[in-house]
């Protein structure tokens, strides 16, 4: 019987998914649960070195390249680390999953969904999380926090233009429109935890909590 669930947060840069992925694993370990709290890019030692290279300004990847990077990097996490964690019956709470692809490779450039879907195919069995926590935050907001967080400058893909972090916006929102069964969206204003209770609330359900 499979006892654990696999659980995505997603958004824009700097919306509090980090944080939340913490709280959340840490407030799933008190529960009881063994849990697998990861990341993409990364979360193996060969996606992490992916994830340099995607990351590192001094690359000019196209379109293209970039969405196999990202393909590759999970096709590994996939089969190293979340595919045995589920099949342990662990939980996974994981910062990024393939809608990150589907909302910057796709939204953002303009591979179409179909193709980053079809690399995961290839790469990582079409593994879809049971839940994807989206979070969504004023632009002002994050603007601040990124500020503080980023003064030494954003990542390769963090420093695209403004319109490209909108088209990537506007796609998540589509995913989740057409995926309301999987989606929940999450308003992450106010502090960490504030965000953190609306997360709970609504897994509620899914932990045996009512609500
Ligand atoms: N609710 C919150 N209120 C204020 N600051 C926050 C909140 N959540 C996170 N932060 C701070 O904002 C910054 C960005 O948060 P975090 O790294 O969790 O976001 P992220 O969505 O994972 O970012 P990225 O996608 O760029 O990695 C951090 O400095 C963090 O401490
Ligand atoms: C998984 C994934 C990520 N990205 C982008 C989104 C961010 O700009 C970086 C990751 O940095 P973070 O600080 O860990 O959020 O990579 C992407 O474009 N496509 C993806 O599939």
């Amino acid at each position: 019987m499979r006892g654990g669930r696999f659980i995505s947060l997603e958004g824009g840069e700097g919306v509090g998914k980090s944080t939340q992925a913490q709280m959340l694993a840490d407030a799933l370990r008190g529960r009881g649960l063994a849990v697998l709290q990861t990341r993409e890019p990364g979360g193996t030692r060969g996606a992490e070195a992916i994830r340099a290279l995607l990351l590192d300004q001094q690359y000019d990847w196209d379109a293209s390249a970039e969405a196999l990077l990202f393909a590759a990097a999970r096709s590994d996490h996939v089969t190293r680390a979340i595919r045995p964690a589920l099949e342990r019956g662990e939980w996974v709470v994981c910062d990024r999953f393939v809608d990150s692809s589907r909302a910057y490779q796709a939204g953002g450039d303009d591979l179409s969904d179909n193709a980053v879907l079809s690399l995961h195919t290839i790469g990582s069995y079409a593994l879809m999380p049971d839940v994807t926590f989206l979070l969504q935050a004023d632009g002002a907001e994050v603007a601040q926090r990124l500020a503080e967080r980023d003064s030494d400058g954003a990542d390769r893909i963090g420093a695209k233009s403004a319109d490209y972090h909108l088209r990537v916006a506007r796609r998540f929102r589509d995913l989740a429109a057409m995926d309301a069964e999987r989606f929940v969206l999450i308003d992450a204003s106010g502090s960490p935890h504030d965000v953190h209770g609306r997360i709970l609330r609504a897994l509620a359900p899914l932990l045996g909590e009512g609500g």
